[in-house]
């Protein structure tokens, strides 16, 4: 920890400018490096409190997972009571909430488990309170609310997001679009087919010596930076979309409130009044991005009460059959398919077509 915080400083009194990225693209993955190493089991880091990067043992449930993350007293536990009717222990006092507890939204027919969190610290990644628990679970999340009091100063937002990557978690971000081949000879060769990328050889060569890598492809389809190359060799990197819920709006002017809910990804709630939860969920629901296909039994009506819900990366008919059973697959013949994903009502398909949400799906078995 007293490496990275000598790190942490170098690079905030390094200029940034073509003359000093490969310096600072050294020092970035020497610092990913010792991040990593520091969440290795037996790094026996500093106030260990949070173990060696575990998560709560809580089981997954339902369809999608989502996280309340933030620092303590901001209204957590407030909103997983109010939203899903679980009782998690609410006080005016911080760190009320010590371990993980999980309650369930319903949906659209989704079953979407929200798990409340003990309030994190700055240092938390580093093994702070129970922050790395806290931040494991959250890695575990198909979405988290980073949740902030509104009367607390905006800088708090900058606090939770730095401890979230620094455990390599990426907030409404896509992974980035480059690939890098590592090779037994060679050298470094960087391919791109911008005109003007960020990125250049010297930075690149300088990050894979940090590395000990010396032979490798790079090539680069979108303008990634050198954090993202550090990311991309390091692997293990989460990309996951977030909500940033603004709560307490009760103690704030209208003013304040219209200015709040411009904000991309903000949603300006106030938990025990209940205000804008319904917005919320609805908010949840599209950042989730998931899909309702309703099966259809031979010579029967779909059940439209009991969706069969799918991630959007799962939302082929194999995706379909395999959340209803793994055996499934082994005897699929062909599937009806009613809805937008089709032009023909039904459509017979493979088990490769791309469903859309609100399909209605038949599948026909071998005898
Ligand atoms: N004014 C106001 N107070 C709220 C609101 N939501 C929660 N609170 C209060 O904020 C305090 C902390 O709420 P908790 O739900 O315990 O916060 P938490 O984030 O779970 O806290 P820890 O578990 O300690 O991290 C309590 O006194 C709540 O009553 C809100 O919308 N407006
Ligand atoms: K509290
Ligand atoms: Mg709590």
């Amino acid at each position: 920890m007293q490496k990275i915080a000598e790190i942490e400083s170098e690079m905030a009194k390094t200029q940034k400018n073509k003359a000093t990225s490969g310096h600072l693209g050294m020092l970035k993955a020497k610092l990913a490096k010792l991040r990593r190493e520091l969440l290795e089991p037996g790094a026996g880091a500093a106030g260990g409190g949070g173990g060696k990067g575990e998560g709560f043992d809580v089981n997954k449930v339902g369809d999608a997972r989502v996280g309340l993350v933030g620092f303590p007293s901001v209204g957590k536990s407030t909103l997983l009571n109010k939203l899903t009717g679980t009782f998690s222990e609410v006080a005016s006092y911080e760190f009320t909430t010590l371990t993980c507890i999980p309650g369930v939204v319903r949906y659209r027919g989704a079953k979407i488990q929200l798990l409340d969190l003990p309030g994190i610290i700055e240092g938390a990644k580093d093994g702070k309170g129970r922050g790395r628990q806290v931040i494991s679970t959250a890695r575990t999340c198909n979405l988290i609310l980073v949740v902030l009091d509104c009367l607390k100063p905006i800088s708090h937002k900058k606090l939770i997001e730095h401890e979230l990557e620094g455990f390599g978690i990426r907030l409404n971000k896509q992974p980035p679009g480059m690939t890098f081949r590592r090779k037994e000879k060679g050298g470094i060769s960087f391919t791109t087919t911008l005109s003007n990328p960020r990125l250049d050889l010297d930075t690149i060569k300088s990050v894979c010596s940090e590395y000990r890598i010396h032979n490798a492809d790079v090539y680069m389809k979108e303008d990634c930076d050198v954090d993202d190359l550090v990311d991309v060799i390091e692997g293990s990197r989460v990309y996951i979309p977030c909500i940033y819920v603004i709560n307490k709006i009760d103690q704030i002017t209208l003013e304040e409130l219209n200015v709040i809910s411009r904000l991309p990804h903000y949603c300006p709630v106030c938990a025990y009044k209940e205000w804008g939860l319904e917005e919320l969920v609805h908010m949840c629901w599209e950042y989730l991005d998931l899909l309702r296909i309703y099966t259809k039994p031979k010579g029967r009506l779909p059940d439209y009460n009991d969706p069969v819900v799918l991630p959007a990366n799962r939302n082929t008919v194999e995706g379909f059959c395999n959340r209803i059973h793994k055996g499934i697959i082994k005897q699929f013949k062909y599937a009806l398919v009613w809805g937008t994903s089709v032009k023909h009502r039904p459509q017979k398909v493979g088990k490769e077509h791309v469903l859309q949400d609100e399909d209605i799906v038949q599948i026909v078995k071998k005898i």
